[in-house]
């Protein structure tokens, strides 16, 4: 068993918990749309990570709202909350936290497999959710994609072949997500990017986003010059002393140091 089939399944035992419904009673900071931000400039989905399954704690105290903000003082283009407790440390309520703090968009990183967790990530402030294709059976992979579609949600649909990329086409997603980071495995290569971007219809109006094992900013440019218009960086970020100075060094808002 894989460690991405050990979380599904953690998955859907503990979603049997949740609510029925969750209202929108909460009031937030409104958010531009991702797609239009990334449209217009190359941008740092910036992510807030506690742990992770492959490298165990990164920085479990981490002050939620102080990292959101300094991203956000950044530039950042967007800012990605793991929601996950088990594997990831990580809680609904820190993106509640980043929610009410921010006015960029929010994406809640987690397992989806239902529509009670997308109802619950949009009642939290999350602008945009995340569908992991290697996690889907294509039918439940178009059944959230349509609902999350239908909340007014973005989505970002995330791929680690040329096989998953073509469904995410076939969907019409528009923030498409290569993992360099092979879920199943967790081998880590940016060839993934390269690979993909050769098949990627740049001019189809969706944007292609890098994510996973950026180690410098060098490594954001090198995904940007494959054509990625966005990075999504958690680690890296996560650990630097000065994460708001790797944003802006990533965007070319600043020279390296
Ligand atoms: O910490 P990294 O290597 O910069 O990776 C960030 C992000 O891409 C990664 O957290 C991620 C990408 N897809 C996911 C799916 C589920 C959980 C986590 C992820």
């Amino acid at each position: 068993m894989t460690i991405l089939d050990k979380i599904m399944e953690t998955k859907r035992q503990e979603i049997t918990a949740y609510e029925n419904s969750y209202p929108k009673t909460e009031r937030y900071p409104d958010k531009p749309k991702l797609i239009d931000t990334l449209r217009k400039s190359r941008g740092v989905i910036s992510e807030i990570k506690r742990a992770s399954p492959s490298k165990g704690a990164i920085r479990m105290e981490v002050d939620v709202v102080e990292q959101a903000r300094q991203y956000e003082g950044a530039g950042a283009a967007a800012i990605s909350v793991l929601t996950d407790e088990q594997y990831f440390k990580g809680s609904i309520e820190d993106l509640k936290k980043v929610a009410r703090a921010v006015s960029v968009p929010v994406l809640c990183k987690d397992f989806m497999v239902s529509e009670i967790q997308i109802e619950r990530a949009q009642a939290a402030g999350a602008t945009i959710i995340l569908l992991i294709v290697a996690a889907l059976k294509d039918e439940e992979l178009e059944r959230l994609f349509r609902y999350a579609d239908s909340l007014g949600l973005e989505i970002l649909v995330e791929v680690h072949d040329a096989v998953e990329l073509e469904k995410a086409v076939a969907l019409g997603a528009k923030l498409i997500g290569v993992n360099n980071r092979n879920l199943k495995t967790f081998e880590v290569s940016l060839e993934r990017t390269a690979e993909l971007a050769e098949k990627f219809a740049f001019d189809s109006g969706s944007v292609l986003i890098s994510e996973s094992g950026m180690n410098d900013t060098a490594d954001a440019h090198k995904a940007y010059e494959l054509g990625a218009q966005g990075v999504l960086v958690g680690e890296a970020l996560m650990r630097s002393e000065n994460p708001a100075a790797w944003i802006r060094q990533a965007t070319g808002q600043e020279a390296a140091q």
